[in-house]
């Protein structure tokens, strides 16, 4: 059984301008420790499907099943229980932050939702999350606004984390930090897939990151999925017109195994 099902989903957003069909009938599915990479153009419906797949937002049609469970025929309640196992991470990590919120806080906070443990134990599960995502006890105490865009976009990965989830949909994780940061963030994503058993679902525009980063690939344009397969036979060999012209329009930058492939510390950053 697939890990993530999506069957004929749809989601029009309804404007003065008319309507937007911004996911228009896409069926895939994910299994266990699969990372499926997003990819399309700005405006091809990426971040709607994000949201659709975790009941962020509301589809017109069609069924999300998530383990099993049919994610739309949940109650409210049921579905701020489920929630704790299905996370997001956001492109922009301080407009995802409360900045009046210390970082410890911020990290807490789901964890709280979900009713998980005391004081006691969210407080060194807190800890222990910040640390694996590479920062140290120091942060536990400052605001966002003190934290770098690399730091930040640590501590959004460790606020999703923290409840520890299964699914985890990266919705441009990267795409607002600057290329080394980039790269060490994406280390860290990537060891925390192996040591937990990840599944991720990673929207970008880039795809030399997806290349290197995702085992699948769907390929996104005018809200639907126009090809998807293994990354390697997609990225290689695409079919659909559209993910050729995508392919030759991405003019490579600096190879990213040049910025990869290189030290891998402990990433802890103080
Ligand atoms: N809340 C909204 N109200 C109206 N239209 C919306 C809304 N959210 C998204 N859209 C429209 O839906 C379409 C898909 O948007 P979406 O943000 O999902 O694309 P995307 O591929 O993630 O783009 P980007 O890479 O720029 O984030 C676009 O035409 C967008 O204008």
């Amino acid at each position: 059984m697939p890990l993530l099902e999506l069957v004929d989903v749809t989601k029009i957003f309804r404007t003065p301008h008319g309507e937007a069909r911004a996911v228009d009938g896409i069926t895939l599915s994910v299994e266990a420790g699969e990372t499926l990479g997003v990819i399309g153009e700005s405006g091809s419906g990426k971040s709607t499907l994000g949201r659709l797949i975790l009941r962020l937002a509301e589809p017109d049609s069609g069924s999300v099943v998530i383990e099993g469970q049919d994610v739309l025929a949940l109650g409210r309640g049921e579905l701020r229980r489920k929630r704790r196992h299905w996370q997001i991470v956001f492109q922009e990590p301080f407009a995802s932050l409360n900045p009046r919120l210390t970082i410890r806080q911020i990290v807490e906070e789901p964890l709280i939702v979900a009713r998980m443990g005391d004081r006691a134990e969210r407080r060194l599960r807190v800890l222990a999350t910040l640390e694996e995502v590479g920062l140290s006890a120091d942060f536990m105490d400052r605001r966002p606004a003190n934290l770098s865009g690399g730091q930040q976009q640590r501590v959004g990965i460790a606020r999703a984390l923290v409840t520890n989830p299964s699914l985890v949909v990266l919705d441009e994780p990267t795409s607002s930090l600057d290329l080394t940061i980039r790269a060490s963030i994406l280390r860290t994503l990537a060891r925390l897939r192996a040591s937990r058993g990840l599944t991720y679902v990673f929207i970008s525009h880039d795809i030399e990151t997806v290349r290197h980063f995702c085992s699948t690939v769907a390929v996104m344009h005018r809200g639907k999925i126009v090809e998807t397969g293994p990354t390697r036979d997609v990225l290689m060999a695409p079919q659909h017109p559209y993910t050729q012209s995508l392919i030759s329009a991405a003019l490579p930058v600096v190879p990213y195994s040049a910025v990869v492939g290189s030290t891998n510390s402990r990433g802890q950053i103080s």
